[in-house]
């Protein structure tokens, strides 16, 4: 599919679907005006930054990358070539950051239901179907978003496994306690923490794990710096502070196994991203927050206990 095929508009409770009915999804009413807002956001975001990457093998991103730049795979930037390679590069990157997502998920079975909170396109729940085989259910509050995974699924023919719907991540229709693992992929800046971690505790089964990618303001720096003030702008979002994830977690039966400093690692993606066609113009935020310390990329992995 062209990442242009969705065209259903949104945003109050009713359902929406393509030509052929089979990626149809139920929207309701949004639970606040602020969450109206982010729906509509999401809606209407089409950059190439995103459109292009996820054109490169059908895994669709929002969300940034990490690792190492090939740069033998990049080759002469003088080549014609060098643009799509370029692409493709920042597309691994991205691939890599939600494969290393799922490395803290634990031990996963074909049996398992997962949770992808804030799911956006899709991609992140793909990658998990394919390692795991099992269900991977996500919400998004964008409807567009939640047909555009439904119908890469269909695609794919994993419709019976993967599954988006339009619903708010505090409020998930998801049985206590039956979920083996949950994830928020750079989403959980739009929502209160410690709503978001009893949400995610009560559908975690005991034993169950979460993991969150995110940026977060450092409170070694003091409070948000201007840059992280520019990405809430830039978004719409309120990045929390890592003091918050983690009081959050630990006042939601959440305890930490691993919390990963992913920012150096997330760096040469900026840097590379920053010389591309495809820039957005919040790269400059991005590269001086996380060199002036104000701002960190982390990867949070808690038990449900
Ligand atoms: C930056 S995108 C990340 C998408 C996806 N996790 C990924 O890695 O590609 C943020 C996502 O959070 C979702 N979101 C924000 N607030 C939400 C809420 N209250 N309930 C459900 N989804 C929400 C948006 O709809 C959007 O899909
Ligand atoms: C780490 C932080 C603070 C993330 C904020 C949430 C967000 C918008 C992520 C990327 O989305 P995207 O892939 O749509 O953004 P872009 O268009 O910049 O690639
Ligand atoms: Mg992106």
């Amino acid at each position: 599919m062209s990442s242009t095929d969705v065209t259903a508009d949104v945003s109050t409770a009713t359902t929406a679907g393509n030509d052929a009915g089979d990626a149809s999804v139920f929207i309701p009413a949004p639970a606040t005006p602020y969450q109206g807002d982010i729906a509509r956001y999401w809606d209407h975001e089409a950059r190439p930054v995103n459109l292009r990457l996820g054109d490169v093998d059908g895994l669709y991103h929002h969300h940034y990358g990490i690792g190492d730049v090939d740069t033998a795979a990049l080759g002469d930037p003088k080549d014609d070539a060098y643009e799509k390679r370029l692409v493709a590069e920042l597309h691994r990157l991205e691939s890599a950051q939600a494969s290393l997502l799922l490395d803290h998920l634990g031990d996963i079975t074909r049996d398992d239901a997962l949770v992808d909170a804030g799911c956006g396109r899709g991609g992140t729940m793909v990658m998990a179907h394919q390692r795991f085989g099992c269900r991977v259910e996500g919400v998004t509050l964008s409807a567009k978003q939640a047909e555009f995974g439904n119908q890469r699924a269909l695609e794919l023919g994993i419709e019976d496994h993967v599954q988006s719907r339009v619903c708010n991540m505090l409020d998930m229709p998801f049985e206590t306690g039956q979920t083996a693992a949950s994830w928020n992929n750079e989403s959980s800046m739009y929502v209160d923490l410690h709503d978001l971690m009893a949400e995610h505790a009560r559908i975690l089964g005991v034993g169950g794990r979460y993991v969150t990618v995110t940026g977060c303001w450092n409170p070694r720096y003091g409070q948000p710096s201007k840059w992280v003030s520019q990405i809430n702008a830039h978004f719409e979002c309120n990045i929390h502070s890592r003091r918050e994830y983690l009081r959050a977690m630990a006042d939601n039966r959440l305890v930490p196994q691993a919390v990963v400093d992913l920012t150096p690692a997330t760096l040469p993606y900026w840097e590379l991203r920053a010389t591309s066609s495809l820039v957005t113009g919040i790269e400059e935020a991005f590269i001086n927050s996380y060199k002036d310390g104000s701002f960190q990329y982390v990867l949070i992995a808690a038990d449900r206990v």
